[in-house]
Formats: structure tokens, C-alpha cells, sequence
């Protein structure tokens, strides 16, 4: 052991006890600071004397309350602090840094060293940082710097020049020294290699300690509202969005915390698959939500929604029903511009005509019928917006339905009802009325439920369900007018015009809605009746982003207007029908303007090994961009064979292999969910074998068969094509499905087919892959 290896060992067992001391005292602190909670709790009521008989003792009686609440909430604070500091340290007692720079200040003679982990840590005694945040200003110099001049900004801006005079990772574990490298050129090329080459455990894991260059600009983006993001597959896009939450907790901590940020992700199994990365990181998770979760809030009560995987699983299974053509012909329209654009000319023309409602009912009787609240909004205030045209129509409706009250207060029938009024429910009444009225419950009994106040009882409440539709302008009949934009739009370039508009119907008159269907519903009725919008959101990330319609990004803006977005994608993912022809972000630009945009391309595929990448770049037109990490593997695989039988049986065998050679994920992934059964029906010989579903929820290791749509944004030890036929992958349509499907492989990828395999295969040099 040399003497500089020793030095390092000496002080991260220094470090490690530092980290010690400061958790003892943080357990102290905190139990100290539970007794002071329980005393507060417990003389809570002795400390505030509640006297309200004047207006002096009033005022004295709040401000006890309130001094003793505001002890409590500053108890609470402190111990939530005092928690997350220690479950940082506990997280860093193992392994305390993994990087060091040692920088020289311009003008400064002595040289730094710059240690780096998860979170900083201070030798208060000495007055002196032992670790830097990975995310503090200085510590950029790590990701970003190569030895010599360099600089990094304070976060006031100020440029603090200087020499980059060394770089060190190190591997540390169990508080053991194992290794240090000399990182001056990249950030661990040996430690990626060795990261890298891990079979999978459970889920995916932070990626602090080997952030590239490229990623680093990803995370500690700044200065723009969106930032854009095209990378490979593999790239690390995932990884660096979460890392980039991380970071901007850590930057803005005065002022932005977890749930004011959102991940849109594809599905609630990749969910559970990145949940591990914050918390690793000390870090509290965001919010994670899919788009369809939020459709299904909002126009889930009114209609049964089609799920995006339904959707995608026709695409991939009906190709010989009919109307199929016209299906992928609708999906493609209803997701483009173009239909965004017409949508918007609709709205504008509504103006003047189309506008379409319900009748009002009140106790079996209409109190307004739709023609005359279509001749009250197009005889009033026709200068302004549709929606405050709205807004007014819906003040003059909740003036008539007060109306209606009255009469109904003194009307014949609500005397009846009186007459039928049952014991139980009148004690009911009895109780509410005396409760509204400022009765204490001991006085109830004192409170005389007079017949006005019954009747004005029984009356509001039959009025409630109304008032609640009017207050939400759901007197606008908003799936008609979605109907009739079908005869407003004449489509002459779309040659299944007339059957698409009949499907559409078809669908509606089922209360259904397919799910190219739902967002620009959703958007039309927002646009009438005014977005609804949530301030609260500070940042966006959108994975998996080249899935989303020009109609979904341009929904997010409004929902979100106070928030900064993030989008991850790669268009040679683009499993979508609707979003297989296109192939950038540029619409994108438009939505926050070229000034607020940034983007950024990542090339270099971190995922798989050397020899999986060069062939699963060749499968798609552009891929020869993409760049591969040095990481040697066995070439893959592909296998014919002449029966599902023999399929069946060689896959067997292969899994065994796999799980013999300790591949701990294995994935079958096959096309669609109806493929997904056959395989494993005729894998069910298989221990522990499971079939994931667009319902399973949680991310499990072990060997699953998956399909193809699913799989995205996950990864695998090893990844088997359940059968990449002609029959299959037939045609070019499939091609991004099967590229996506064979990017999933982190080590080991054996395609197989029945019969002749799939034609997409020619695009690959045949040196590329193994032939069987
Ligand atoms: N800098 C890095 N250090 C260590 N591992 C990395 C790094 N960058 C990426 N990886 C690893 O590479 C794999 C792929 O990363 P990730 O899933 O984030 O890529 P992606 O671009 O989102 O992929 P896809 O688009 O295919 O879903 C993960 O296992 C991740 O941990």
C-alpha cells in the first residue's frame, strides 16, 4: 500500500468519524427535541386560557393560541431537518466521497482539495468543509474540466477563475479504501466500466458519482424555460433528469421543494423503477404522474377513457380488421398540427355560432331550455372572450336558479314533501340547521327547526347538483360541439374522412372516447370554458416526450403556467402511431419561443455493451451518429427455428443458461400483449416466471415476459426477441418498435424468430451479429 493510498484510508476513517460524532449529536438533538413536542402538546390548553367574553381577552386568547402553534410548527421544522440531515449522513457513513479536485484560486497559493459526495459536510470544529455537495458550484469543475485553466460561477454569477491541477475518483465501500483512479481526462472510464458491468438489481440508481460532461450540462441547466433533450438509447436521458432534480432542489432549496415538481412518465411500473434515485441522493421523490392519469381526473366521471396500451395494442394486433387503415389514418390526424390549428379556427368561429347546451332541470321541470341559453349567449356581449361570455350566462343562470328558490321555498309541492319527511331524517335536519345557525351541540335541543327553514333545507339541497353543473359550466353541451366540429371540418386531403367521423360517433355514443380523442376533447372544453390551470408547479419533466402530440405539450404549458419544462426523448423510440413520422422537437420551439429553448443531443449509449450497440444503431437510419461505450460483450444472436415448438424450447434453454450465467433481469419481450400470453403460456415450465401487464405496477427483478411497449425506459440484464419473424416485424412500421425492444439489452441479446427472420435485419451488417 503507497503512502498516498494510505493518506486517503487515514482520512476517510477521520471523515467517517466525523460523520459519527455528528449523528450522535443529531440523535440527541432529536429526542431532545421530541420531549420539547410532547410538553408543547401536553400544556397546550394550560398555556392558552380560551376566554372570549371581550373583545380584549379575545385577542389574548389567539395570540396564546398562536404563539403555541408556531412553537409547534418551528419543532416540526427543526426535527424534519434534523431527519433528513441524519438519513444523508447514515447514507454517506459507508462511503462517505467519490471524487476530489484539487484547484488552485487565481492569485491563491495554496491548492484545495476539493472532496465530493451526496451532501456537504462540515468539521465544525475547524471551520472546514470535509465534502462539497456534488451539486455546489465548485463541484462542477469535476464534471465539467479538464487539468489546466478553468472556472466555475458562484451563484451570484461571479466568475472564480483558476487551475484544475488534479482529478480523483475513488471506490470506496464499508468505509474501505479500494481503489483511486486518476480522472483527469474523463470521470471513470474504469468505474463506468465496472458500474456498468453490474447485473441489475431491483431498480434504477443514481449516477452522481460518473456523471459525463454532456449529462452535466443536462442537470445543471439554468437558463432557459424549456430544455430540450434528444438523446440515444441508453444515454442516460432518465438518469440525468433525475439527477437534475436533484439538483434543482439543491439550488433552489429557499424556495422550491419535491412536490412542486412533476415527471411525466409512460407508465406506474417505470414509476416504481426510477423511485429509488432521489431518496439514494438524500432527496425526496417529485411527483410522478402519466398523461393518462390526468386525463382519466379530468374527463374520467364523464366518459370511459381508451388507454394509450389499448390503443397501441390494436395498432400491433388488428392489422387484418377492418377499419384498421382508417384507425391509423384518425390516430395520425388527431395528434397533429394540423387538427390542433382547425381546433383553434373551431373555437374562433363558435363565436359566432355553435355553441351548444344543455336544458336546465330543477325538480322534473326545465327552467331553461338550450335554445334559450343558445339565444341568450349569442344576443349578449358579443365583443368579449367565449369564456367571459360564459362566465356572464352562468351569473345570470345562478340569479335565475336563486329565483327558482324562492318560489320553490313557498311552492305546493316542497309542503308535501314536508308532509312525507321521516323522523330520522327530520332529527337529521333538526341537528344541521341548528349547527348552521351557531348552536353549541349541548343547545340543539333549544333550536326551533321552523317549516321555512325545512323547506329552505330540502330546497338547496335538490338545487345542489345543478348549481354545482352551472358553477362548472357543465351546462355547455361540450360532446356535441366536439361532434359537430367533425361537420365543421371538411377534410379533403384525408381520404377516410367520413368513416373516421362515423368511428368517432360510434365511440361517443357508447360514452366512450378513443385516446386520440381525449386531449384535444379535453383542450376544446378548456378552451371554452377557460383553462384550469395549477401555479403551484415549478418544473415539468417529460420522459419518453417523442410520445407526446403537439396537443399535449401546448396542454401542459397552459396547466402548468409558472413551470420550467424538461423533455427527454428519442424519436427512433417513437412506438407511437402518431408520433412514427416525425423525427426532432423543432414544433417544439414555438411553444415557449426560440429565446426560452434550449437543446441539447446526447449520442454516447451507456446501457449496453460495445457490440449490442453497433447493432442495434444499425437497425435505424440515423443511428450511425450514436456512439458507443467502451464495454466488450458477446455479440448478439439471432436464431431461427422451424416450429414454436422448437421456439419454445430453445427459449427454455436460453433462460436457463441466462439464470445460470447469474443474469439476475431477463426479459422475453414480445410484441403485443396477445403475443405476451402465447410466450408465456409456453414458458409457464419456468420458476418464477412473470407476465408484466399494462396493470402490473410494480418494477420486479427476476425473469418476466414483457411487451414491446412496455419495456420502454427499462432495462435488462439480458433481453430475448420472442419472435422477430417476417410474420412479425413485417415491415418498416415496426422498425422503431424494434429497435427500442433490442435497446433494452444491458448485456446479452438473442433474437429468434419462426420461419424467416424479419426484414428490418437487412439493414444490419451481417459482422454485427451471429447467425444460427
Ligand atoms: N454517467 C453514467 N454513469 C453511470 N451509469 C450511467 C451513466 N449514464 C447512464 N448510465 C446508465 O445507463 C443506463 C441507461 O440510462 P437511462 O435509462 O437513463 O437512459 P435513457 O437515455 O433514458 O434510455 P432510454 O431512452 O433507452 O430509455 C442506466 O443503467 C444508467 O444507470
Amino acid at each position: 500500500m503507497d503512502a498516498a493510498f494510505q493518506r486517503e484510508q487515514q482520512r476517510i476513517t477521520e471523515v467517517i468519524q466525523t460523520i459519527n460524532n455528528e449523528l450522535q449529536q443529531l440523535v440527541g438533538e432529536s429526542s431532545q427535541l421530541k420531549n420539547e413536542r410532547n410538553n408543547i402538546q401536553k400544556y397546550f390548553w394550560d398555556e392558552v386560557k380560551v376566554n372570549v367574553e371581550s373583545f380584549d381577552d379575545y385577542l389574548e386568547t389567539m395570540i396564546g393560541l398562536r404563539q403555541e402553534t408556531q412553537a409547534l410548527a418551528v419543532n416540526q421544522s427543526m426535527h424534519r431537518h434534523a431527519n433528513k440531515k441524519s438519513s444523508k449522513l447514515r447514507k454517506m457513513k459507508d462511503n462517505p466521497y467519490f471524487g476530489r479536485i484539487d484547484f488552485r484560486e487565481d492569485r491563491e497559493k495554496t491548492t484545495d482539495e476539493i472532496y465530493i459526495g451526496i451532501a456537504t459536510l462540515t468539521d465544525e470544529a475547524n471551520d472546514e468543509i470535509l465534502i462539497y455537495d456534488w451539486r455546489a458550484p465548485i463541484s462542477s469543475i469535476y464534471y465539467e474540466s479538464e487539468i489546466g485553466p478553468t472556472y466555475y460561477r458562484t451563484p451570484s454569477h461571479k466568475k472564480i477563475t483558476g487551475q484544475l491541477e488534479k482529478k480523483i475518483q475513488y471506490m470506496i465501500r464499508d468505509g474501505q479504501l479500494q481503489t483511486m483512479f486518476d480522472a483527469s481526462v474523463t470521470i471513470g472510464d474504469e468505474v463506468l466500466q465496472q458500474v456498468l458491468g453490474q447485473s441489475t438489481d431491483k431498480k434504477m440508481h443514481s449516477i452522481v458519482a460518473t456523471i459525463q460532461q454532456e449529462q452535466n450540462k443536462i442537470i445543471r441547466h439554468t437558463g432557459s424555460r424549456l430544455l430540450i433533450v434528444h438523446g440515444s438509447a441508453g444515454s442516460g436521458k432518465t438518469s440525468a433528469a433525475l439527477q437534475r432534480v436533484a439538483y434543482l432542489l439543491y439550488k433552489y432549496r429557499e424556495s422550491m421543494t419535491a412536490d412542486q415538481i412533476i415527471l411525466f412518465s409512460p407508465n406506474t411500473m417505470f414509476n416504481s423503477y426510477v423511485s429509488n434515485v432521489l431518496p439514494e441522493l438524500g432527496e425526496e421523490n417529485m411527483q410522478q404522474v402519466t398523461f393518462q392519469d390526468y386525463l382519466e381526473h379530468r374527463l374520467g366521471d364523464e366518459m370511459k377513457l381508451e388507454n394509450p396500451y389499448d390503443q397501441l395494442e390494436f395498432i400491433l394486433t388488428a392489422k387484418n380488421q377492418e377499419g384498421y387503415g382508417q384507425r391509423l389514418q384518425a390516430i395520425k390526424y388527431k395528434a397533429s398540427p394540423a387538427y390542433f390549428e382547425a381546433m383553434e379556427r373551431y373555437f374562433v368561429s363558435l363565436s359566432e355560432e355553435g355553441m351548444l347546451f344543455h336544458d336546465l332541470n330543477f325538480n322534473g321541470e326545465v327552467i331553461m331550455t338550450k335554445e334559450q341559453l343558445y339565444n341568450q349567449f349569442y344576443s349578449e356581449n358579443l365583443g368579449m372572450k367565449l369564456h367571459n361570455r360564459l362566465d356572464l350566462l352562468k351569473e345570470s343562470i345562478l340569479k335565475l336558479l336563486k329565483e327558482t328558490e324562492k318560489k320553490a321555498i313557498k311552492s305546493d309541492w316542497i309542503l308535501d314533501e314536508i308532509e312525507l319527511i321521516s323522523d330520522d331524517r327530520f332529527t337529521k335536519i333538526h341537528k344541521i340547521m341548528a349547527k348552521k345557525k351557531g348552536y353549541r351541540p349541548s343547545e340543539y335541543d333549544e333550536y326551533d327547526l321552523t317549516h321555512r327553514d325545512l323547506a329552505i333545507y330540502l330546497v338547496k339541497r335538490k338545487m345542489n347538483k345543478l348549481r354545482k353543473k352551472v358553477n362548472n359550466v357543465d351546462f355547455i353541451d361540450s360532446k356535441t360541439i366536439y361532434r359537430h366540429l367533425f361537420d365543421w371540418l371538411v377534410q379533403d386531403n384525408l381520404t377516410l374522412w367520413s368513416e373516421i367521423r362515423i368511428d368517432t360517433f360510434r365511440k361517443m355514443d357508447l360514452d366512450e372516447l378513443y385516446y386520440e380523442d381525449a386531449t384535444p376533447f379535453l383542450f376544446m372544453q378548456e378552451l371554452m370554458k377557460g383553462f384550469q390551470t395549477n401555479r403551484q408547479i415549478r418544473h415539468l419533466l417529460i420522459d419518453e416526450a417523442q410520445d407526446y402530440s403537439a396537443f399535449q405539450f401546448e396542454f401542459l404549458k397552459r396547466l402548468f403556467p409558472a413551470a420550467n419544462m424538461t423533455v427527454l426523448g428519442d424519436f427512433n423510440q417513437a412506438i407511437f402511431a402518431h408520433a412514427k413520422d416525425t423525427n426532432d422537437f423543432m414544433s417544439l420551439t414555438s411553444l415557449y419561443g426560440e429565446d426560452e429553448t434550449a437543446v441539447v443531443n446526447i449520442q454516447r449509449s451507456y446501457r449496453s455493451t460495445k457490440e449490442i450497440i453497433e447493432f442495434t444503431k444499425s437497425i435505424v437510419p440515423n443511428g450511425e451518429s450514436i456512439v458507443s461505450f467502451n464495454r466488450a460483450g458477446s455479440r448478439p444472436v439471432v436464431t431461427t427455428h422451424t416450429s414454436k415448438k422448437a421456439l419454445h424450447d430453445a427459449l427454455s434453454k436460453q433462460i436457463h443458461d441466462f439464470q445460470n450465467h447469474g443474469y439476475q433481469s431477463i426479459a422475453v419481450i414480445c410484441l403485443s400483449d396477445e403475443e405476451c400470453v402465447e410466450a408465456y403460456e409456453a414458458l409457464s415450465n419456468i420458476p418464477n416466471i412473470k407476465r408484466v401487464k399494462q396493470s402490473t405496477s410494480e418494477y420486479e427483478v427476476g425473469t418476466v415476459v414483457i411487451p414491446s411497449y412496455l419495456s420502454k425506459g427499462i432495462e435488462f440484464d439480458a433481453v430475448i426477441v420472442y419472435n422477430a419473424s417476417t410474420e412479425v416485424y413485417a415491415d418498416d412500421s415496426l422498425r422503431k418498435t424494434f429497435y427500442t425492444v433490442c435497446t433494452r439489452a444491458m448485456h446479452a441479446l438473442q433474437i429468434h424468430s419462426v420461419g424467416s427472420v424479419t426484414p428490418l435485419l437487412e439493414a444490419v451488417p451481417e459482422n454485427r451479429y451471429e447467425m444460427n
